[in-house]
């Protein structure tokens, strides 16, 4: 296992740990899997699905060889995260009109959110290597979910977060699980050029998705869902994108599975926007090769209010490669997607169902087509943002709580509607 720059390929020490290369790269680990047999490596994955009290329980430790390999188990901080559910929804797939529609439900990750699969493998490289403070700038879900990891392997977690558009309870669940909050006045690009710049100097570990290995445990939410198909992908796996690690983590368990001979052909990947933060389906859909960052984002769905996403190039080049399509939808569209993806009985919060509003867009453009088989990847529980909720449900009165005396006139007038 090597970390080399992206961009110019060299190889970086990991003792001493940066998150750029000196000519301004990201990082990536590099895997030698020569030797791994899939077949043998499937029947492991099999077996480890009985596993409960194990390291190897974890839907993300399950593949460790694919992931970080080297880690010793008594390193490993985990939660049992991954183990997600992969739905079909009758009511979602007929309002799209897709042939087959599937929902991979991250959001019931530990802390409720996709970022657990990638913070397991961060804190546990982290740890290894010795540092005692862990953090990341986050507009939430980064941030509860480093603190609860943290807090499990009882070490220090500080969260920088934006002091405006981003959601409460995230704040509050960050705050619960012990972490220092620190409030800013900007955004989340904002922290992070900050931390490039600093975290050095500070001596802190950063568990943004700028650290490689979160992008090696986010792997894993493909693996378990190609795992869950019979190593049957559908024709399109469709994603929020924020900060883009997800694509980038998606192409790249993508890339590993087909050069492993896991699966056979490579499923398109979608990445849907929100309008007010699109910077990169703007570079996209114009066929530019280089991201213009966006200097005020401003979306409802606050996990993807980010201008300019770090993992920008990785995310090009795996769409470009693969064929790959972009879009970006409204806050409303997005508003409309949630109502329908709670409905359901799955629930998610604002960015999650982008995926499903991005559905919608890219069958109505003809880039997906209707005949095709669809995966959205829904990345936060619905409760992870109660305010935004309050608003589309209560007072636009979407829905209200009703009120009656305890009798049965009143309820049956309640029940029937008279
Ligand atoms: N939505 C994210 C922002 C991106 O964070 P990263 O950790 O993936 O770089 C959040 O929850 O903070």
């Amino acid at each position: 296992m090597k970390i080399v720059c992206y961009e110019c390929g060299k190889e970086q020490k990991d003792g001493n740990f940066v998150y750029r290369c000196s000519c301004g790269g990201l990082l990536e680990v590099i895997h030698d899997f020569t030797g791994l047999d899939a077949e043998k490596l499937k029947r492991l994955f099999a077996q480890r699905l009985s596993e409960r009290m194990s390291v190897y329980a974890s839907g993300v430790w399950s593949y460790k060889e694919l992931i970080h390999p080297e880690l010793a188990e008594s390193d490993i901080v985990t939660k049992y995260e991954g183990n997600t559910g992969l739905y079909r929804s009758e009511q979602i797939r007929s309002a799209l009109g897709i042939r087959e529609l599937w929902l991979k439900a991250q959001s019931e990750n530990p802390s409720g959110s996709f970022k657990d699969n990638g913070m397991t493998v961060a804190i546990s490289h982290g740890r290894a290597l010795g540092f005692e403070r862990f953090t990341c700038t986050s507009t939430g879900n980064t941030s509860s979910s480093l603190a609860m990891y943290a807090a499990l392997a009882e070490k220090e977690a500080i969260a920088l977060v934006p002091r405006k558009q981003i959601s409460l309870n995230k704040v509050l669940q960050t705050l619960a699980y012990g972490a220092k909050v620190i409030g800013f006045d900007g955004t989340y690009d904002d922290g992070i050029r900050f931390y490039e710049r600093y975290g050095r100097e500070l001596g802190v570990y950063i568990c943004n998705s700028i650290n490689p290995f979160r992008i090696e445990g986010q792997k894993s939410i493909v693996y378990e869902m190609a795992q869950s198909l019979n190593w049957e992908l559908p024709d399109w796996i469709v994603i929020p994108g924020g900060a883009l690690s997800n694509v980038t983590a998606l192409g790249k368990g993508l890339q590993d599975m087909l050069e492993l001979g896991f699966i056979r052909r490579m499923p398109k990947v979608a990445v849907v926007q929100a309008e007010g933060a699109s910077p990169f389906h703007m570079m996209m859909s114009q066929g530019k090769r280089n991201l213009e960052p966006v200097e005020r984002p401003s979306t409802i769905a606050s996990a993807m209010n980010i201008g300019n996403p770090p993992s920008w190039s990785k995310a090009r080049d795996f769409l470009s490669r693969t064929g790959g399509e972009t879009c970006s939808v409204t806050d409303e569209e997005i508003m409309e997607a949630k109502a329908l993806v709670d409905r359901s009985g799955i629930g998610c919060e604002p960015a999650s169902a982008a995926t499903v509003a991005g559905v919608w867009k890219l069958i109505a453009e003809k880039k997906i087509g209707a005949e095709e088989s669809v995966a959205c990847i829904l990345t936060g529980n619905l409760l992870k943002d109660t305010d935004v909720l309050r608003e589309y449900l209560l007072k636009d009165g979407r829905a209200q709580m009703l009120a009656a005396d305890l009798t049965v006139e009143s309820l049956e007038r309640l029940i029937r509607g008279s």
